[in-house]
């Protein structure tokens, strides 16, 4: 295994199967990298909304072609559950309840509901997940030292199962503070998503916010997230990966702390928290106990590349080379 998102992709690919379709998946995911990188690229009609329908970059024009591809893919999803419809009731995914509802009240949810929901939760969830493991893993094969502390940690508690569980989690401080240090250095959504602000104008205390104006949730300027992670009135040493730095502190990524916002806060906090914590935990806990790891090509751990890419998530510019070597206990 040479990078974790081809993991990933192998997970899709192996829930997938049903589909038997086995271009599907590869394609499926460069697209939505493509999505990622389109929708962080920096715009000129943002800046100068009256040349927005002239679309100069081609961005408008890139990002209907890629939504097109993966609303096939979803289609081609539907058509498949809805053929199989009477083993449908035993399974328990998410696309059964939908085409249920669909079925019953086609005035609130038609296929095309369905897609654009879709569309949200996987552009919005996956790369988020997947990249955050990345960095993890990329942080730990430069730190091995908290690498075998994480592991040793994770060892001991699940000695006797084989698989990481969830409810594991919560007996992993380290692996807690392995990931909220990822998260603080590097957010996958650097950004705050964009609003505007479509009714009348607003009041919000002493602030009036004009009709049509572009806001974020927090009202703060982009790549917010990452800077507050990188704040040295807040973090001492903020460049420096140290999860040590959050045992024995109440700090938490769910919206209460505000030096640590990763999912963002408040009304409009990320619906897929929940979700994105545990898989980024179960995925790095299972990687980090089934298996050591070294760097590929021998390469030194202070020399592993941890440079980023621009996109609306935040991607390492190289992917991570890591050899698994299968533990032995
Ligand atoms: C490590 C994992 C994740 C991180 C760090 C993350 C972070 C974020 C952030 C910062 C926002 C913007 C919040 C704002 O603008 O105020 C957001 C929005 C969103 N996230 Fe996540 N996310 C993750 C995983 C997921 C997952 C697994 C899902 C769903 C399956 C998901 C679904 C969404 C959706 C639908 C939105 C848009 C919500 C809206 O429009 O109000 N995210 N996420």
């Amino acid at each position: 295994m040479r990078k974790v998102q081809e993991l990933m992709s192998f997970v899709v690919r192996c829930s997938e199967r049903t589909f038997d379709d086995s271009e599907t998946t590869d394609d499926f995911q460069n697209v939505v990298l493509r999505m990622m990188e389109i929708a962080g690229k920096p715009n000129t009609a943002d800046f100068f909304p009256f040349l927005g329908f002239l679309d100069l970059q081609g961005t408008r024009k890139e990002a209907r072609l890629c939504m097109n591809k993966l609303f096939r893919v979803f289609q081609r999803f539907i058509d498949t559950k809805r053929s199989l419809k009477a083993s449908r009731n035993k399974e328990n995914d998410m696309l059964s309840p939908l085409l249920d509802i669909s079925q019953e009240k086609e005035s609130e949810l038609d296929d095309d509901g369905i897609k654009h929901l879709l569309l949200g939760l996987i552009s919005a969830g996956t790369d988020t997940s997947s990249s955050t493991v990345e960095w993890a893993m990329a942080e730990l094969l430069r730190n091995p030292k908290m690498m075998v502390k994480a592991q040793e940690e994770i060892r001991q508690v699940i000695r006797r199962n084989d698989a990481v569980r969830e409810l594991d989690i919560f007996e992993l401080p380290y692996l807690q503070a392995v990931v909220k240090e990822t998260l603080r250095l590097h957010p996958p959504s650097p950004f705050l998503i964009p609003r505007t602000s479509e009714s009348d104008d607003v009041r919000i205390f002493e602030f009036i916010i004009p009709k049509n104006t572009q806001v974020s949730s927090l009202h703060v300027s982009f790549s917010i997230l990452w800077a507050i992670g990188r704040d040295p009135n807040v973090w001492e040493n903020p460049t420096q990966f140290k999860p040590e730095r959050f045992l024995g502190r109440e700090i938490d990524v769910k919206g209460n702390d505000f030096e640590l916002i990763p999912f963002g806060a408040g009304r409009r906090i990320c619906p897929g928290l929940p979700l994105g914590f545990r898989i980024v935990h179960l995925l790095l806990a299972s990687l980090l106990y089934g298996f050591d790891w070294k760097y590929q090509n021998g390469i030194l751990p202070e020399n592993v590349d941890i440079s980023e890419a621009f996109g609306v998530t935040l991607h390492k510019a190289e992917p991570i080379c890591a050899v698994p070597i299968k533990k032995h206990v």
